[in-house]
């Protein structure tokens, strides 16, 4: 196993002649709850379509689980689960006929259904037509279709987007569910840092393109009380929360 899953070297990207993202090398550690953080419009959907293959940068290797995308993309796009936004639903169907057409289109062992039925607790809500689910449970359920054919990584751009705060913890247990229980690697776009702050075990964070720093939440906390101690003359400065550490990169005071 390979101790990064995710690998990107130098790695930018220009919509026509716009540049986006500015030699960006992510490294996301296996087993790791990875949190993609940044405001709007600072490049992360870009990178996770370029991760999926779905756009491509000249000249570039992207490595998921070692290997180039681009050499080895079905292989690859098997072991990967991936939720971009909002999922696409039929919401005539239930829940459980939703999954089973996501199960067939994959070509997905039976019993996936009932498997990430329950790992996403939607068990006892399966044959209710998704028209009448809740838009945090909608998105339990993308993240289901995501899980089917038992995905070693998964990968989520800003699955909390338009949730409540009820919805967004869903999400936050889920996630945690599935990496402590499970063993799933999962790499999570988004720009609530507070809310990233209570389940990833590591960050990147980025802005305008251009990668600020990647590497585990503690060591970029107790990097950045460092930091911030040195310039307030004062040790004993309060842990710095992730808003406080993503202002200070971005505006730094030194
Ligand atoms: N298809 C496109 N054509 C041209 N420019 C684009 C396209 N998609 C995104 N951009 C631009 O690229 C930049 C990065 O956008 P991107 O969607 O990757 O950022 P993001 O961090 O995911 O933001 P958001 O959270 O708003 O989705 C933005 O300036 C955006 O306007």
């Amino acid at each position: 196993m390979t101790s990064h899953i995710v690998q990107t070297d130098r790695l930018s990207y220009s919509y026509g002649d716009r540049p986006v993202l500015h030699e960006v090398s992510l490294q996301v550690p296996t087993g790791s709850v990875f949190g993609f953080l940044g405001p709007n419009g600072s490049g992360k959907t870009t990178t996770i379509r370029l991760l999926l293959g779905l756009i491509h940068a000249r000249g570039h290797r992207i490595k998921l689980f070692g290997h180039e995308i681009r050499r080895h993309r079905l292989p690859i796009l098997r072991r990967v689960g991936a939720l971009i936004e909002t999922p696409t639903l039929y919401p005539h169907l239930s829940g459980w006929q939703n999954l089973e057409i996501g199960r067939l289109a994959r070509n997905a062992k039976r019993g996936q259904v009932e498997k990430v039925l329950e790992m996403v607790g939607l068990t006892r809500d399966a044959s209710r037509k998704v028209s009448s689910y809740s838009l945090g449970m909608r998105q339990r359920l993308g993240i289901a279709l995501a899980l089917l054919g038992d995905p070693e990584l998964l990968i989520l751009d800003e699955p909390t987007n338009g949730l409540d705060p009820g919805g967004i913890r869903e999400i936050r247990t889920l996630l945690v569910g599935l990496s402590q229980s499970y063993g799933k690697t999962i790499l999570i776009s988004s720009h609530l840092l507070a809310e990233m702050e209570k389940m990833v075990t590591h960050v990147a964070i980025i802005n305008a393109g251009y990668l600020l720093f990647q590497g585990s939440i503690d060591h970029l906390r107790a990097d950045q009380h460092d930091r911030m101690s040195d310039i307030s003359n004062d040790p004993s400065y309060a842990i710095p929360t992730l808003e406080d550490i993503f202002l200070n990169l971005t505006n730094p005071l030194i």
